[in-house]
Formats: C-alpha cells, structure tokens, sequence
C-alpha cells in the first residue's frame, strides 16, 4: 500500500500500529489470573514518568498492521482479547471491537480514559492519570477503577477519581512497580481502613510471564 493509503486506513481504524500480541494471564485488576489474548497498540501522549512500556510510546516505530489479521490471530488463542498500548484510545477503536465481537470474542481494554471512548468493550478498565485525567464518558462507562500508587498523594488523587467513576465500578489500588516495597504495606493498611478498594498486584511481574 501507498503511505497515504497506510495513513487513511489508520485514521478509520482499519489499520493500528500493532507493538506487540500476546497470550498469557490477565496480571492485574478484577480479571487476574484468567488466560486472556493481549493486543499492544502503539502510540501514547500521556507521559506517566514511571511507565513501564515506554517502548510503546511512539507509534511510528510500530508497523500499521490490518485488524483482521489482528483478529485472526486473537482468535487463534483464546475466548478473552485485552486491547492495550500504549494509549489504545489514541486510535478509532471501532472496527477493531466489532470485528473480535463478530468472532464472539470478549474484549477489554485497559486504558487511561484520556481521549474520547471509542469501539464497544466488555470491560473497561480505566487507570486514570494526573497529567492528563479521563474525559467524562470513561468515568461513566469504567467496569474497574485502577489507581497506580507512586507515592502517598496518590491516595488522595485515588479518592478524586473513585469519586467521578460511576458508582458500580470496583475500585482497586496498584503499587507502581518501583515502588512496591514501599507502598504496598501503605496499600494493605489502606484497603483495611477503607474496604470499598480492593489490592491489585502485577502478579505477571511475579510469575515471570509477559
Ligand atoms: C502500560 S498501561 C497501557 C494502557 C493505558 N495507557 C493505561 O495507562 O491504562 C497498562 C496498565 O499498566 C499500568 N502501569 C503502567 N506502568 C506501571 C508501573 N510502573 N507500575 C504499576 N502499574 C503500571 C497502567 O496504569 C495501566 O493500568
Ligand atoms: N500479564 C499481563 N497482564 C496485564 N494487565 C495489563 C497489562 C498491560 O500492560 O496493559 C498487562 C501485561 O502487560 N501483562
Ligand atoms: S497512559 Fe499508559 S501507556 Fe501511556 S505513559 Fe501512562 S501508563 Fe504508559
Ligand atoms: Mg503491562
């Protein structure tokens, strides 16, 4: 294809920036444990300093690749696809989840909720971020609030959010990787005192799996 031609069908979604695609166990948040297809979309503006897939960042190191060969590999694997990044909403989701829902797939996507939702999910999970803070219809369509816990202003931005996020949402907090030791006995105490959040570990990083 022509290179305006690869920019037109990335613009309608047709094509993504694909990084990576793999099959392993959902590591964090209400699905943890449970084998599921993940699909890495290149691509994101946010700039969490403590991000650990930095890699994925810039879109064009990632090849524009058609979404029903995404799709034919997802199925391939599993009954469960989770769409990540990167940022997926940085790109028209659209065909991509109605192309997986036509092959009875469930998708998920874990996002930061900073652009405009797009595409239809099974469960959304949204991991707001302070330097660029969800637009409103991820607040109200989020299944999990996941909060990444740096440092203990966290909690505080941790409160703000669950107080914007629609009420059936399940609330949980996660140790930013770096800072575990540190911050998860603070998280353990703060689950206790206030039982509305649940803990959320990246239990793949312990396993050693992707
Ligand atoms: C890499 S992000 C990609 C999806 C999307 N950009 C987002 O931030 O939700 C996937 C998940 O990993 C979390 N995450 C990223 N870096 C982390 C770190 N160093 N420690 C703990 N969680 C992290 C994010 O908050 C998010 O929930
Ligand atoms: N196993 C595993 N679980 C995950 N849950 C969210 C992840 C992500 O990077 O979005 C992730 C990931 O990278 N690996
Ligand atoms: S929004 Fe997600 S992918 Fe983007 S920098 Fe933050 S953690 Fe990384
Ligand atoms: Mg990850």
């Amino acid at each position: 294809m022509l290179q305006k031609e690869v920019q037109l069908a990335v613009e309608k979604g047709e094509m993504l920036p694909l990084m990576e695609e793999f099959y392993t166990i959902q590591g964090e948040g209400y699905h943890t444990g449970t084998a599921a297809y993940f699909i890495r979309i290149g691509g994101c503006d946010v700039g969490c300093h403590w991000c650990d897939v930095k890699e994925s960042w810039n879109a064009e190191l990632h090849p524009p690749t058609n979404t029903d060969l995404i799709v034919a590999n997802a199925k391939k694997y599993a009954d469960t696809v989770v769409v990540t990044g990167g940022e997926p909403l940085t790109w028209d989701m659209t065909l991509l989840t109605s192309k997986l829902k036509v092959q009875n797939l469930k998708v998920h996507i874990e996002t930061s909720g900073a652009y405009e939702v797009s595409g239809t999910w099974d469960w959304f999970c949204l991991s707001p971020k302070k330097n660029k803070l969800p637009v409103q219809s991820a607040y109200d369509i989020a299944n999990e609030l996941k909060v990444i816990i740096y440092n203990k202003h966290d909690f505080i931005f941790a409160e703000e959010q669950a107080a914007k996020v629609n009420p059936n949402a399940i609330l949980f907090l996660q140790p930013e990787w770096s800072k575990k030791e540190e911050m998860t006995p603070l998280i353990v105490d703060y689950v206790m005192n206030n039982p509305k959040w649940r803990v959320s570990l990246q239990t793949h990083k312990y396993l050693n799996i992707p």
